[in-house]
């Protein structure tokens, strides 16, 4: 018999609730009693168990694309893990204003570490700064000799929360940090000791030590405010934030961030939920800020299980599996992981030069010694070839996209790539999304020539195309695809202004029916970010209405509207 009590009663509960079974009651009545409460609360999801997957979200109902499927504010968040020189203030997390003298930067007034202003409340905040600035005022040297290490301070929120929020403190134990990979001997070990541990342990918390407890002094616990700071709780909380942290890009600065419910979420290289954070300067309470709100996006089936994406949709597979084996500690086998043309848009096929017709695909794309065959003529090539092979143009990549050839440059290497690379192959997408907006961006849309032109509206479809195999409803690709159709608009733009003014091209029928299709590009563009709320979102919404307005315009004036 179930131990359960009523929510409403505290009698011995039998029934639960069908779509969250996170709350019982003894009878119907009391069920329909508590709805109007337990609505907001209810999820449709819950947690089980595999021993592949560990803890996971399955649908306890059927879901339509679009809804909310939880809204919870973050247990911690703090810079990401990367030095950063320039900041975020730590009151807020928003960058620092660029354009003051690193001499005339404010600070906080207790730790001496750069903010925004002085006064910035989350400065006095006591469930993220207040704490730390106690921890970080034992270390003012670090300040004189500007060793601002804002990767450690993540870390040092999550250790403060034994002080600042013990409950979040037992949820973040409960988290998985993938510790067997991350021994003494790693890599990972020896980076996370010099980076977060000894630099923690060492400026701040032997000298708070000293001054909590004079010469019972340890840095494994400071005296009336952190219980256990020992080398391994450190270690463990970076393995933690490794595995579970979610990031947040918010304007100039990247932030992570842990949730107590969301991190739950099994990674699925095709995943059918997307996520938003409220946006933090919009405001000053504690709460509010860098909330998570997630959403379907896609029909869910009840039973289905709840995924996000761990790791970069627009790599291929052998470089997601390899980041998520390193860093989460499981190989994926998901749908896209499992299929060698991953979902038709061949972003890791290799040209083949057996035969010069077929593309090379893994024979086992879960097998990462498999050999990889040509779909034409069945010709093999060792996996470790493969690797070389993408290994160096990756570097060949990183150049171009860093030099300042501009469009010539970037078509040379794309010609380059595509003598042993799939054309979708994500090497050469990259290169095409940049070309795309360099043709009438850097090089003015007025002076392109028609086959520039041309060129602009094709890179654009056929990036686009890739995006939308990869990511069907646009859940991680939606700026990416923004841009595309922007850019697809405003290259059909110029080539029918230029037809206007060709005497007698085109007839007015048809000069609207054109513009009826530009119209549907920025709308889908306009849809795709709907639930953006980063600063870039923002951005690129700005720019569609700036092109909206400008083809308005152009067609009153030209009397097609
Ligand atoms: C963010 S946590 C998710 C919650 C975790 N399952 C737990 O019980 O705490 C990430 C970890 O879940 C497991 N995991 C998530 N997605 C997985 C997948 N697609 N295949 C295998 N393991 C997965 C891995 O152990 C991974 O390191």
């Amino acid at each position: 018999m179930s131990s359960a009590l009523c929510v409403i009663c505290g009698a011995p509960a039998p029934l639960k609730c069908s779509a969250c079974k996170s709350v019982a009651y003894c009878a119907k009545e009391h069920q329909k009693q508590h709805w109007k409460t337990h609505k907001t609360a209810c999820r449709p999801f819950e947690v089980d168990t595999s021993p592949e997957l560990g803890r996971h979200l399955v649908a306890t109902r059927d879901v339509a694309a679009d809804a909310v499927l939880l809204t919870e504010a973050p247990l911690v968040a703090g810079p990401r893990h990367h030095d950063n020189p320039r900041g975020p203030c730590l009151g807020c997390l928003q960058p620092l204003p660029a354009d003051v003298a690193a001499d005339a930067q404010a600070m906080c007034p207790g730790c001496l570490w750069p903010a925004c202003s002085a006064d910035c409340p989350g400065l006095r905040d006591a469930l993220s700064h207040l704490a730390e600035c106690r921890v970080l005022q034992a270390g003012r040297h670090v300040v004189l000799q500007d060793d601002l290490r804002y990767d450690a301070l993540l870390p040092l929120r999550c250790l403060l929360l034994q002080k600042t929020s013990p409950a979040k403190w037992r949820t973040l134990q409960a988290m998985d940090a993938n510790m067997a990979a991350r021994g003494p001997g790693t890599l990972v070990h020896q980076e996370t000791q010099d980076r977060v541990v000894t630099y923690l342990r060492e400026n701040f918390l032997r000298p708070l030590s000293v001054i909590m407890s004079g010469s019972r002094a340890t840095p494994d616990r400071v005296e009336g405010l952190l219980e256990d700071c020992s080398e391994s709780t450190l270690h463990r909380i970076v393995g933690v934030l490794d595995v579970n942290a979610l990031e947040i890009s918010s304007g100039l600065t990247d932030i992570s961030a842990l949730y107590p419910t969301a991190y739950l979420m099994e990674h699925s290289c095709v995943p059918n939920t997307r996520h938003s954070f409220t946006r933090s300067a919009s405001s000053e309470e504690h709460d509010a800020r860098f909330r998570i709100t997630l959403r379907s996006a896609t029909d869910i089936k009840k039973g289905e299980h709840i995924s996000t994406m761990y790791t970069h949709m627009l790599w291929g597979t052998m470089a997601r599996r390899e980041h998520l084996l390193a860093v989460k500690g499981f190989p994926c086998r998901c749908r896209r992981c499992a299929d060698p043309r991953e979902l038709g848009s061949l972003l890791s096929a290799l040209r083949c030069l057996a035969c010069g017709a077929g593309n090379l695909l893994p024979s086992d794309p879960l097998d990462d010694n498999a050999d990889w065959r040509c779909d034409a003529c069945g010709a093999p090539l060792a996996a470790e070839h493969v690797i070389q092979v993408v290994s160096s143009l990756d570097e060949q990549v990183g150049q171009a996209m860093e030099g300042a050839g501009g469009a010539d440059a970037l078509e040379g290497t794309v010609a380059k790539l595509e003598k042993l690379l799939h054309p979708h192959h994500y090497h050469c997408l990259q290169v095409k999304h940049s070309l795309l907006q360099l043709y009438g961006g850097q090089l003015e849309m007025s002076r392109l020539s028609a086959q520039q032109l041309q060129r602009k509206a094709s890179l654009s479809r056929e990036v686009l195309g890739v995006l939308l195999q990869l990511d069907p409803p646009l859940a991680r690709l939606q700026l990416y695809a923004a841009v595309c159709l922007l850019e697809l608009q405003r290259a059909d733009l110029e080539a029918l202004k230029r037809a206007q003014g060709e005497a007698g091209t085109g007839t007015a029928a048809n000069t609207r029916a054109a513009l009826q299709d530009m119209r549907a590009l920025l709308q889908r563009a306009t849809h795709a970010l709907r639930f953006e709320t980063a600063d870039e979102g923002a951005r690129m919404v700005d720019a569609i209405k700036t092109a909206q307005q400008e083809m308005e315009v152009w067609a009153r004036v030209n009397k097609v509207a």
